[in-house]
């Protein structure tokens, strides 16, 4: 028998963990709680084995087993295997980021008495309740006995306040309201499977024919309420223990008393179940107390199962069919070639290119529809911003109840039951962000990334894993189809499309026909020379858009920085004020005036967009104490408020992350924009992506090149997709668009690619630079960064790490470093990076993974050494 096993745990370690097994064996796959120095970790079952470790360690027995069999089954745990090599990541971590683990961590409200509380405690005590109130007299005392019972100042469970004096959770939160208490989390763990507990009465026939059927429950129940009522006060019901701890009843029935015949009546009554919860609650109602339930538990006569929970769906909501379209022919095309390669079977990776308002979201619904009729699961992933509530509407709408979402919107729990539906395959169509990538999908046949060139897949924390990438090989792990969808495929996914190891399929044209929109340049150097002073908007702009509006139609105006000014510099010393905790700008924002949106918005303040942190705005410069401070870079806060002046008729929307900060805003803003309550709208380039509003004639793009300066070797693939996206919201409906660009760029490759609607012609130009320096798709990359809070140690570790490359020499690969990162502090924390620069894969990650054991040994701690295998962030 297996005596020992290996467990990933969420530690940044490149290792596992041996424990001693007990009797109940966990199988790989499964979690296990286990003591890890000095604490308590979940970790997950990677091996089960006799081999017994070397002398001298001690091996620590597992603590419990969280699951019967494999939460995570053969195919996941390959998965999880593959990331962790491939992104050099510690399997634990990467696991972590798999399980919805912090579900199971179930969040639970305690209250604590609050000084208010504590007034009227002592107030009510002396002068008696006078206060009005809407509540009942009853409801009163319930109120006085919650003060009274936390009196002493300890937080208690709602469970246990509402078994102490009744009050449910609806009081409670009234009193927190009223300030009298105070509510705080507290987290627990709790069993992992959805469970809920159910009273069961055992040998049902003979207790009801021994109790007789004058009895009928709680009618029935103790005489003297009021006592058993104060006694029940302390018998917590959580402590029921579940029933195979306890011996079998014995088959007599023993001498009962007459709270113990109530429980036993008022079970038999339902049929001989009832869920613990509802029992609790109804021994509350009849004041019988909860002991007596333990001792029937104890005796055998009711036993406490578990039962699987039944899951509910959220809001449906959409209409049916408003989505569902007749394909067009390059739509059905596209979708015949993906229907053919399910049908054959076997992993096939597919890019699918279609321009902006192709009708790509037809296409994988048609395809889903397939695989769900072919018995198999489909996985949709979307950027962070894709999942609206547009789209999630139409999932509903075409799929009904076998549609999960993933997002990160998600409560953890409700996260979890998601997952557990997903894993139970009830959930055949599973929609998500990034992270979706590893739902527990059943029977998976296609797997369909949208957007794929988004940065957003990039996960930017241990593991970094890029979400497409990990769906490509989750597709192959599962013998299914994948397709990864976009107007602007990245280089990567174009070049495996060249080289045959993707199967293009194209769709060419908008549907219904409609026209790519005409897109014009505006020479903003031209314009400064011509208008003699600097305007966020050139002259040529503010007349097109005043002419959209006064046709009635809409207008989207892109300025991608936030806030009101992105710098703030000193006239007199040139210094820039710059964050405390980051070697970088801050931005200033202004005041909100009342938004019409009734979003909270933040006052005047200076804010680094890097950490968050904020500071009041000087009046004078902090290093000379000038005051001549000058305020430079418009942002999109500014933006709206030129337009405001511009077009003071305008009905102006602002989209950025300080007007969109939870998933309720944005539907908001999109719900107007869709009604035509909003006819001009300036954001970020969250007004890129996606969008598909009708009424929307031109787009306006300010400062979308500024990145072209960026020492970043995808600059200019950045540049052409977010012009390329961002010109692809207009002319969705009966009008055509336009499009200007303002740039000081009028030459630059992808500024004109762009504008030409000429995604291959760039593509080819890009190669060639790509290519030529040996960049992906040519290569393969990683960053490697060290960081401390101390700048001599992260310099020290760069420079020992440095000298190891140098003397090591990895073979086939080029190390570029050490140098200060380019934000060398970020968040306080000093950063120096290497480049690793590699023809082959194999070769990356060997030099990689010599580097890291030679870091173990040398002493620098794991969590303070970055691998960043096919990073996309250089900063
Ligand atoms: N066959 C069709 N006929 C008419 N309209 C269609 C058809 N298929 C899709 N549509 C509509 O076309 C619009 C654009 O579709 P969709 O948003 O899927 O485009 P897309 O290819 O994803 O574009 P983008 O890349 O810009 O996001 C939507 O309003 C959709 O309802
Ligand atoms: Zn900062």
């Amino acid at each position: 028998m297996s005596q020992f096993c290996d467990v990933a745990l969420p530690v940044p370690l490149d290792r596992t963990f041996i424990y001693s097994v007990g009797p109940v064996v966990p199988c790989v796959g499964a979690r296990v709680l286990v003591p890890f120095g000095g604490q308590r970790l979940m970790g997950v079952v990677v091996r089960v084995h006799d081999a017994p470790p070397g002398d001298g360690v001690e091996v620590k027995p597992v603590q419990s087993v969280m699951d019967d069999d494999a939460l995570l089954g053969e195919e996941m745990m390959r998965l999880a295997a593959w990331v962790a090599e491939y992104y050099c990541a510690p399997l634990g971590e990467v696991l972590r980021g798999m399980l919805p683990l912090s579900a199971e961590v179930k969040r639970q409200w305690t209250y604590r008495i609050g000084e208010a509380g504590r007034r009227v405690l002592y107030e009510g005590a002396a002068k008696g309740s006078s206060r009005r109130s809407r509540l009942t007299p009853e409801e009163q005392n319930r109120e006085y006995a919650v003060l009274n019972y936390l009196e002493n100042g300890e937080p208690a469970k709602a469970g246990a306040l509402r078994s102490a004096t009744g009050a449910n959770r609806g009081l409670l939160e009234g009193m927190v309201k009223k300030k009298w208490l105070v509510r705080e989390a507290l987290a627990e763990e709790r069993d992992a499977r959805r469970v809920v507990r159910v009273a069961v009465l055992v040998e049902l026939g003979m207790i009801v024919g021994s109790i007789g059927s004058g009895k009928a429950g709680f009618a029935d129940a103790h005489p003297n309420r009021d006592e058993t009522a104060m006694r029940m006060g302390h018998t917590n019901l959580e402590e029921v223990p579940a029933s195979e701890e306890l011996p079998a009843g014995t088959g007599r029935l023993p001498k009962l008393n007459e709270n113990q015949l109530a429980i036993m009546a008022e079970l038999a009554a339902v049929g001989g179940r009832l869920g613990v919860a509802e029992l609790k609650a109804r021994l509350i109602r009849a004041g019988v107390p909860g002991s007596s339930l333990v001792t029937l538990v104890k005796r055998g006569l009711v036993a406490i199962e578990e039962e699987a929970e039944g899951f509910h769906m959220g809001s449906g909501g959409g209409k049916k069919g408003a989505h569902e379209h007749l394909l067009n022919e390059e739509q059905m095309e596209a979708v015949g070639t993906i229907a053919a390669a399910m049908e054959k079977g076997g992993f096939r990776p597919h890019l699918l290119y279609g321009v902006t308002g192709s009708g790509k979201t037809a296409v994988y619904f048609a395809a889903m529809r397939r695989a769900l009729a072919a018995g198999r699961s489909s996985l949709l992933l979307v950027p962070e911003i894709g999942l609206t509530p547009a789209m999630a509407g139409q999932m509903f709408a075409a799929f009904g109840e076998e549609v999960a979402l993933l997002h990160s919107g998600l409560t953890p729990d409700e996260r979890a039951e998601q997952w557990h539906r997903i894993r139970r395959g009830e959930a055949r169509i599973v929609v998500g962000t990034r992270s979706a990538v590893f739902a527990p999908v059943r029977e998976l046949g296609l797997v369909i990334v949208d957007e794929e060139h988004d940065s957003s897949y990039k996960q930017e924390e241990s593991p970094r894993y890029h979400g497409r990438d990990v769906a490509v090989m989750r597709a192959k792990l599962s013998d299914a189809v994948v397709v990864l969808g976009s107007a602007t495929p990245s280089l990567e996914s174009w070049a495996n499309a060249e080289r045959g190891r993707y199967a293009l399929i194209e769709v060419t044209k908008r549907v219904a026909n409609r026209p790519l929109p005409v897109v014009e340049l505006v020479d903003m150097r031209a314009e400064f020379r011509e208008a003699g002073k600097e305007d966020i908007f050139s002259r040529r702009l503010v007349e097109e858009t005043r002419a959209a509006l006064d046709r009635g139609e809409q207008v989207i105006l892109l300025l991608n920085r936030r806030g009101y000014s992105s710098v703030v510099m000193c006239r007199s010393c040139g210094e820039k004020v710059e964050c405390e905790n980051c070697a970088l700008s801050m931005t200033y924002h202004r005041p909100a005036a009342d938004s019409p949106d009734g979003i909270a918005q933040p006052g005047q303040r200076l804010e680094c967009h890097f950490c968050g942190f904020r500071r009041r705005v000087p009046e004078n410069c902090p290093k000379c104490q000038s005051e001549h401070l000058y305020f430079m870079g418009a942002g999109s806060q500014q933006g709206e408020e030129k337009l405001q002046e511009l077009f003071p008729e305008a009905r102006i929307g602002r989209m950025d992350r300080d007007t969109v900060r939870g998933r309720g805003d944005m539907e908001r803003l999109l719900n107007r924009l869709h009604a035509g309550e909003i006819n001009l709208l300036v954001g970020t380039q969250m007004i890129a992506k996606g969008h598909d509003i009708h009424g929307v004639t031109l787009v306006g793009v300010i400062g979308a090149d500024y990145a072209l300066g960026m020492p970043d070797f995808r600059a200019a693939e950045r540049v052409f997709q977010l012009l390329t996206q961002v010109s692809g919201r207009a002319g969705r409906g009966d009008l055509p668009g336009k499009v200007l660009v303002q740039t000081y760029h009028t030459d630059h490759y992808a500024v004109k690619f762009a504008a030409k609607h000429d995604y291959v012609g760039f593509v080819g130009k890009e190669m060639q630079f790509r290519r030529s320096l040996q960049y992906p798709p040519f290569a393969v990359l990683a960053n490697v960064v060290l960081v401390s809070e101390k700048l001599e140690e992260a310099a020290a570790w760069s420079a020992e790490i440095g000298r190891w490359f140098k003397q090591a020499r990895p073979v086939g690969v080029k190390v570029l470093g050490p140098a200060a990162a380019p934000i060398v502090r970020l968040k306080r924390i000093y950063r120096f990076h290497f480049v690793l620069k590699a023809e082959r894969r194999r070769a990356l990650g060997d030099a990689l993974r010599g580097m890291l054991e030679f870091a173990a040994e040398a002493g620098v701690p794991r969590r303070s050494l970055i691998v960043d295998v096919d990073a996309i962030s250089f900063s």
